[in-house]
């Protein structure tokens, strides 16, 4: 409830529409209300006169009273849909905004398949229960309460059927209510299971072919969606119960009045009229609990939504902007790391331990290292796409912390191992990098990349269209995209994160040729687990299990480094060692 209220303030804007809904309401249900006396009328005085005249009058009458209905019910709609809507409209971007602002340690404590579920699920069931609040909350209990009080003014006799009736009604739907809150509680579960299920199948699409893998999909998928379907199914049909039980009530109490009615209309106190409208008004009433209880269940479907949304928008931001930013001159690129700590799961377990080392500006640093020893993460560090447990990282002297965190990003080009590019031209992916860039700094950037080649052979080269995930293109063409992308922004720090691995040799050799000459001032850090990419680097660093195990150039390396050596040996063969 509490998470539902705070989602309140984006109401605001809508305020008129918000109160627009409800009120056209009011008028579909006082319109409603009296149809069932005007009938009354119509019977009791016009048929039971033969006043043809009067039946007429009231005949218009009525149709002129469903006539307003009809607009109370449509502008009700209308006005309702746009609060709604907009309402969740609202949400939707300030859920995007604030995931755009996570870091990576929030984005994994959410992981993507549940931001997706929240964005679209989520906001949806809180739109739903707005829209239901404001077009049939006020309809329900103004149904009820209105037959309620007509009749006691125009059928009061027939009244102790309604104080039986009533309350036999309200229990049922207490009873049945509280159950399907449960039953949709997990239903909702299952439907988390099956967007995962769904997100994760379509993203690895390509794995699951390769690995023949398709029909254990189809099994593992079919068990959530059967579950989701089970549940599904269990809380339909507690609601379809519900309905031809209150019936049953309702056609008892008809009973009850008819043959209540009968006495009286034998002892002359009663019109068959009244009669036929108390009916009427007992279907009304009941129409108007049922309506109130689907939107109370409505609502608290909608409990468990509203507190996820809330979860993201209330999330606390890991990485922070400096209070007090550095006065900035131009970077130039000098890297710091002092006594750097890094655990991903913060229990203590470090990823990276007690890193430091110095980089001058413009130099090259190779990092080495087997697999999950910490080398991603420890460039990582840089952008602060983390920020280390404890130690400090300085750029030029400034502790990064300090710096604007949009400034510090726009001096890194940052080549990750996958590489990422979006659907679009190559044109708009190369603009992600420098949005002002021209056609020959993306051509040159393309030459240095060694990716214009291929550019070139495309049909429509620079406005060649990448689809979804850039799956028309090849691993190696991704990465020389991706190293385009980065060097277009001619970065004062740049990190090429194994991002060469699907690269033949003569091309990267190219690659680094041209980073030499084109951007002398540029310091770059290369991984790679490969001593042939690094071995020209000014300094190399050999990573062991989050330890700078050795650092220095290649040929001190072999000397000093057991672990450099051993990569080098089962590269190069030992033949090739002693040969140097
Ligand atoms: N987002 C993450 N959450 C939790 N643990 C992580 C995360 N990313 C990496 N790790 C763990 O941190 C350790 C270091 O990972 P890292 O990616 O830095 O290794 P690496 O040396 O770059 O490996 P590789 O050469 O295989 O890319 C690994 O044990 C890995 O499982």
């Amino acid at each position: 409830m509490k998470s539902l209220n705070k989602l309140l303030p984006y109401v605001k804007p809508y305020t008129l529409f918000a109160i627009l809904g409800p009120l056209l309401m009011c008028v579909e249900v006082a319109m409603d209300l009296l149809q069932p006396t005007i009938m009354q009328h119509i019977i009791d005085v016009g048929i039971a006169n033969n006043n043809n005249a009067y039946v007429m009058k009231l005949g218009f009458f009525m149709l002129f009273t469903a006539f307003i209905g009809l607009i109370g019910g449509v502008g009700s709609t209308v006005y309702s849909t746009k609060a709604s809507v907009n309402f969740a409209a609202d949400i939707r971007r300030d859920v995007f905004k604030k995931t755009e602002q996570f870091s990576s340690e929030n984005m994994d404590s959410f992981g993507t398949g549940k931001l997706i579920t929240i964005v679209t699920n989520d906001v949806t069931a809180v739109q739903q229960a707005l829209m239901m609040t404001l077009r049939i909350f006020v309809r329900g209990p103004f149904l009820f309460i209105g037959a309620v009080v007509i009749v006691w003014f125009t059928a009061r006799e027939l009244f102790p059927v309604l104080l039986v009736a009533i309350p036999i009604l309200m229990v049922l739907i207490y009873w049945f209510s509280s159950k399907s809150g449960q039953l949709f509680a997990r239903v909702q579960r299952a439907m988390d299971r099956v967007n995962t299920k769904l997100q994760e199948t379509f993203a690895g699409i390509r794995v699951i072919k390769a690995f023949g893998r398709s029909d254990f999909e189809t099994n593992t998928f079919k068990q959530v969606n059967d579950t989701l379907t089970k549940r599904n199914m269990a809380a339909e049909q507690v609601i379809l119960t519900l309905m031809p039980i209150m019936l049953f009530v309702v056609n008892i109490g008809v009973v009850f009045g008819m043959w209540m009615g009968a006495i009286k209309i034998n002892e002359g106190t009663l019109q068959v009229g009244v009669i036929l409208a108390f009916i009427n008004y007992l279907n009304i009433i009941m129409n108007g609990l049922m309506t109130s209880s689907n939107v109370l269940m409505q609502i608290t479907k909608s409990f468990t939504s509203a507190n996820r949304i809330q979860q993201v928008l209330e999330t606390e931001i890991h990485i922070r902007e400096p209070i007090t930013p550095a006065a900035l001159l131009k970077i130039k690129g000098e890297v710091e790391f002092r006594q750097v700590n890094f655990s991903y799961s913060k229990n203590g377990e470090y990823v990276l331990k007690n890193i430091s080392f110095q980089v001058k500006a413009g130099e090259t640093i190779g990092i080495i290292g087997s697999t999950g020893s910490g080398k991603s993460t420890l460039v990582k560090l840089i952008p602060r796409l983390y920020d280390p447990d404890s130690g400090e990282i300085f750029i030029d002297g400034v502790n990064i912390k300090e710096y604007p965190l949009e400034k510090l990003r726009e001096s890194i080009g940052f080549v990750q191992q996958k590489a990422t590019l979006f659907s679009g031209t190559i044109e708009e992916n190369l603009r992600f990098g420098k949005e002002e860039a021209n056609f020959e700094d993306m051509e040159e950037a393309a030459q240095s990349a060694a990716a214009a080649e291929f550019i070139n052979k495309l049909e429509g080269k620079f406005g060649y269209e990448l689809m979804q995930g850039a799956t028309n293109l090849s691993g190696g063409q991704k990465q020389r995209l991706a190293m385009t992308r980065a060097f277009i922004r001619e970065p004062k720090i740049l990190i090429l994160d194994d991002s060469t691995s699907a690269i033949d040799a003569l091309s990267e050799a190219s690659v680094q040729q041209a980073l030499r000459q084109n951007h002398p001032d540029t310091t770059v850090f290369f991984i790679s687990s490969k001593v042939s990419s690094i071995q020209d680097a000014d300094q190399i660093f050999v990573i062991d299990d989050g330890i700078i195990e050795a650092s220095g150039t290649h040929k001190e390396l072999i000397i000093n480094s057991n672990v450099y050596r051993g990569i080098y040996e089962t590269q190069k063969g030992k033949e090739i060692l002693s040969y140097e």
